[in-house]
């Protein structure tokens, strides 16, 4: 199954696209039903009880689907409806009428006493905060402390963004069909999903290219291809000089995590340039890394004389204020690639404006921001769009058209938008992840495969997803340390697939 992810609305018109060509919706709901029946199945000995709890949509539909099948199974189906069964319409209507055991009413079914609950209520028509008769439904349900499995999406769980909508059901496990929706990747969406199942109802893969707005689920296949692998007939001058600006002497340690994670992820060279005063502190903890005195912009400009510089990365310890805008924006003249992470934007908040001034100076060199949320809400707080965009995947995007630059909007769900609108969401990051030092790291390494030509988004997205991938190899008990010591291992692995 493909990594594009698929909106509410793209869904409805992967789904119309695929009737229009001839399936019929109602073969569409019934290969829904029959994958749920199959994933009950394999959770539920024959005979064990199974609730279906059917909204009035046709994620209730695949609900009625799954009912019939289950009970054709040998296993004890009961049924509730929310809503008015001569409301129902369509294809719901057509699969509720295939349904020959009781309807019940939500508020006469002992949930408790289901072995599992096939979560039907709603999926990607979720139109409003579940209130009422819904509201106290699930309500009900997550109280069972039953195993659930929902149809789609876990219902109360907005598709597109991943939010709560006044309640949600806290599913064990998830069927969606044709490919993942952003709440399965989003928080707290993906929490709320269990493990995840993409199941094949017959939407083929040119529909969902035709549907789908270049959003993916973030995996090596988007840009592993990418990855600069060192040839034989290379030299270390071929593989990128990536400028790290460390911070003064009591705030030295980010940019050397960060330089380090640059040297592993593949960079040819790495230099720390430091202001004169932290020079020694910088000295005795660097080897591999070279080190240069380099004093205010200035000192940077004349640094960036030598064009062996390909990348310069600012943020990591580097202090908020003018002195470190000034900087950025002598790196922006320069036509280099460009990693800005923490106090580099910090010092434009409020002024996204000046940041897109930054980076349209460096065209057509890559300029990757690595923000937190804060950082994030802090530098476009001006920019109503941004912060007021409905998804985090519309943040992020947003932020990268508003700058010109690729977004790597952090959490637990990273999300790197492209000004172009490509967008990945990333998933492998570990909790223990959340370390400090650890997006300084991050930084390290997409600056170390920007050095190497890779471009921004790729750049970017592998980061990100190298960065995860070598906090969950270490496992937790990890330090921000840790993290480019395993670089190697991640990059083996990579680097093989390729082969
Ligand atoms: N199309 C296809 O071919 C296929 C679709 N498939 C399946 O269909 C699902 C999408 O179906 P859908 O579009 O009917 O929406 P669905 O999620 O059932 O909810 C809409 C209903 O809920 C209601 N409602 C909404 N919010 C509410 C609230 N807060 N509180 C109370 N009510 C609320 C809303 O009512 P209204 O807003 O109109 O008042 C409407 O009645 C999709 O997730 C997948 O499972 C598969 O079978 C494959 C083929
Ligand atoms: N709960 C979490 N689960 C997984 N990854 C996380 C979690 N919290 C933070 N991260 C990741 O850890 C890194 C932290 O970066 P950042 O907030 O800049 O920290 P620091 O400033 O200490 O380096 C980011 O890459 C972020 O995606
Ligand atoms: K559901």
């Amino acid at each position: 199954m493909g990594l594009e992810l698929l909106l509410n609305a793209e869904m409805r018109r992967a789904d119309a696209m695929t009737i229009a060509d001839g399936t019929p919706g109602r073969t569409l709901m019934e290969r829904a039903g029959a994958a749920v029946t199959a994933a009950v199945a394999r959770r539920c000995a024959a005979g064990e009880r199974v609730l279906v709890l059917c909204g009035p949509g046709n994620n209730g539909g695949d609900g009625f689907v799954a009912a019939r099948l289950l009970a054709a199974r040998g296993h004890q189906v009961s049924l509730a409806l929310l809503g008015d069964g001569a409301a129902l319409r369509g294809d719901a209507a057509l699969a509720a009428a295939e349904w020959t055991g009781p309807v019940a009413a939500p508020g006469s079914v002992a949930v408790e006493a289901a072995g599992l609950i096939v979560d039907a209520l709603f999926g990607t028509g979720l139109g409003r905060d579940l209130d009422g008769e819904a509201l106290a439904l699930v309500e009900r349900i997550n109280a069972s402390g039953r195993r659930v499995v929902a149809v789609d999406i876990p219902s109360g769980i907005n598709g597109d963004s991943g939010a709560v909508c006044g309640a949600a059901v806290r599913a064990t496990h998830t069927v969606t069909f044709a490919r993942r929706k952003p709440a399965h990747l989003l928080l707290p969406g993906r929490v709320y999903c269990g493990t995840v199942e993409v199941a094949d109802i017959g939407i083929t893969d040119a529909t969902v290219a035709a549907c789908a707005s270049d959003a993916f689920a973030n995996a090596p296949p988007l840009w592993r291809g990418h990855i600069p692998v060192p040839s034989i007939e290379g030299h270390k001058y071929k593989r990128g000089h990536a400028l790290v600006v460390s911070g003064g002497p009591t705030a030295t340690g980010a940019a050397r995590l960060a330089a380090r994670a640059a040297l592993r992820a593949g960079a040819g060279l790495v230099t720390v340039a430091s202001p004169p005063d932290a020079v020694m502190v910088n000295a005795a903890h660097l080897t591999a890394i070279m080190l240069r005195p380099m004093e205010g912009a200035a000192g940077l400009a004349r640094l960036l004389d030598d064009r062996r510089f390909n990348v310069l990365l600012i943020g990591p310890g580097a202090g908020v204020g003018q002195a470190t805008a000034d900087l950025v924006a002598i790196a922006g003249g320069r036509q280099r690639s460009l990693v800005l992470d923490a106090d580099a934007l910090t010092s434009f908040a409020g002024n996204a404006a000046g940041l897109r001034q930054v980076v349209a100076s460096c065209h057509p060199a890559a300029v990757i921001l690595t923000p937190h949320g804060g950082e994030f809400a802090a530098l476009f707080k001006a920019e109503d769009e941004v912060v007021r965009a409905p998804t985090k995947l519309d943040q992020a995007r947003r932020a990268a058209a508003v700058t010109g630059a690729v977004v790597v909007l952090k959490g637990a769900d990273t999300v790197i938008a492209a000004p172009d609108g490509r967008a990945a969401i990333n998933e492998n990051a570990p909790a223990w992840l959340g370390t400090a030092g650890s997006g300084d790291v991050l930084a390290g390494i997409a600056a170390g495969l920007l050095a190497q030509g890779m471009n921004g988004f790729e750049a970017a997205a592998a980061a990100v997803w190298m960065h995860g991938e070598a906090a969950t190899m270490f496992g937790p008990g990890l330090i921000s340390e840790d993290l480019a010591e395993v670089l190697p291992k991640v990059l083996s692995r990579l680097m093989g697939a390729t082969a």
